[in-house]
């Protein structure tokens, strides 16, 4: 059995007739590193959301999303927030927002710990410094102590994958957790990640725009566009045969090979042209041939 499946999601907001994902489905395995990329408003960060029971009030979730044996659509909250943070965590793009500017934030990972262990404070400090070593801050009893403020954004991006891997979930989905850094610490925070999944035997679901970095971290690519998964296969494979125009164009305009980790691969802007093909969707039918090449 599949540690996540999803099956036919379809998630819209408020009224809208336009769902912002409709009817995605994928499965991850246990251990395995599943990479999602798609242009900005393809819909990978309302997947994520929509996995972590955190999408906005105003949206509305049909379909399945199954965590082994258990559907986590319509699960009640208490049993859903037990699950997140233990089970499955997130890393977040901005760490500067996901953390509490009045709090140490060994404090904070503590504060995880504590939910869903129930560890006393002061085992828990200790597991909280280990742990902030391990994800490359070697000075972790003064990160502990410290406010957000008084860290580097590539520290508080490490404290935030130390938070999401102290109680070593079976999955972890990172929504481009480099993005917000500058691109020597961005290859820095990336092996680290990929050091800590070693230790830790995660699956990863790692969201970025980035196919040089997604071919590095991961062993399975989800291709999304205009809100619908329009590719899925190994990486070498899709990188050698990929099936759907957008990812030929996508692969056409990247020399991954000369692009580091974390630099941005250049984008087709007007892949909004390109067929989908979605069942039950109307696309505009424009050659691949008419699209222009932007840098971002
Ligand atoms: N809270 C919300 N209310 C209304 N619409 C939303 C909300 N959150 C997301 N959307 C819409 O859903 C669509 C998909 O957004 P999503 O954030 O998943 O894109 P994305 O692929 O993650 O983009 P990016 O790479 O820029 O983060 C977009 O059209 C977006 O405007």
């Amino acid at each position: 059995m599949s540690l996540l499946r999803v099956d036919d999601l379809t998630v819209r907001f408020g009224r809208s007739r336009q769902p912002a994902v409709e009817r995605v489905g994928f499965s991850i395995e246990p251990g395995e590193r599943v990479g999602l990329i798609g242009e900005s408003g393809s819909g990978k960060s309302v997947t994520a959301l929509a996995i972590m029971g955190l999408l906005a009030d105003t949206a509305s979730c049909t379909g399945s999303i199954r965590w082994h044996d258990r559907e986590l659509i319509g699960m009640p909250d208490a049993e859903y927030s037990r699950l997140r943070g233990e089970e499955f965590a997130m890393v977040f793009q901005e760490p500067m927002t996901a953390l509490d500017p009045t709090m140490p934030v060994g404090r904070q990972v503590a504060e995880v710990l504590r939910l869903h262990e129930g560890a006393p404070p002061g085992r828990a400090r200790g597991r909280v410094c280990e742990m902030l070593s391990a994800v490359g801050l070697p000075d972790a009893e003064r990160v502990a102590d410290s406010f957000p403020h008084q860290l580097s954004g590539g520290q508080r991006q490490r404290v935030l994958i130390a938070m999401s891997l102290i109680n070593t979930p079976e999955l972890l989905i990172c929504d481009e957790p480099t993005t917000a850094l500058d691109v020597t610490v961005q290859a820095r925070v990336l092996e680290l990640l990929r050091h800590a999944l070693d230790v830790s035997s995660s699956a990863m679901l790692f969201i970025s725009h980035d196919l040089a970095v997604v071919s590095q971290m991961c062993d399975r690519l989800l291709v999304m566009y205009r809100g619908s998964v329009v590719e899925e296969g190994a990486i070498a494979d899709v990188l050698a045969r990929p099936s759907h125009p957008y990812t030929a164009g996508l692969i056409a305009t990247a020399d991954i090979a000369s692009v580091s980790p974390g630099q941005r691969l250049p984008v087709i802007d007007d892949f909004w042209d390109v067929p989908v093909d979605v069942p039950g969707r109307a696309g505009a039918r424009r050659p691949l041939g008419s699209t222009r090449r932007t840098q971002r």
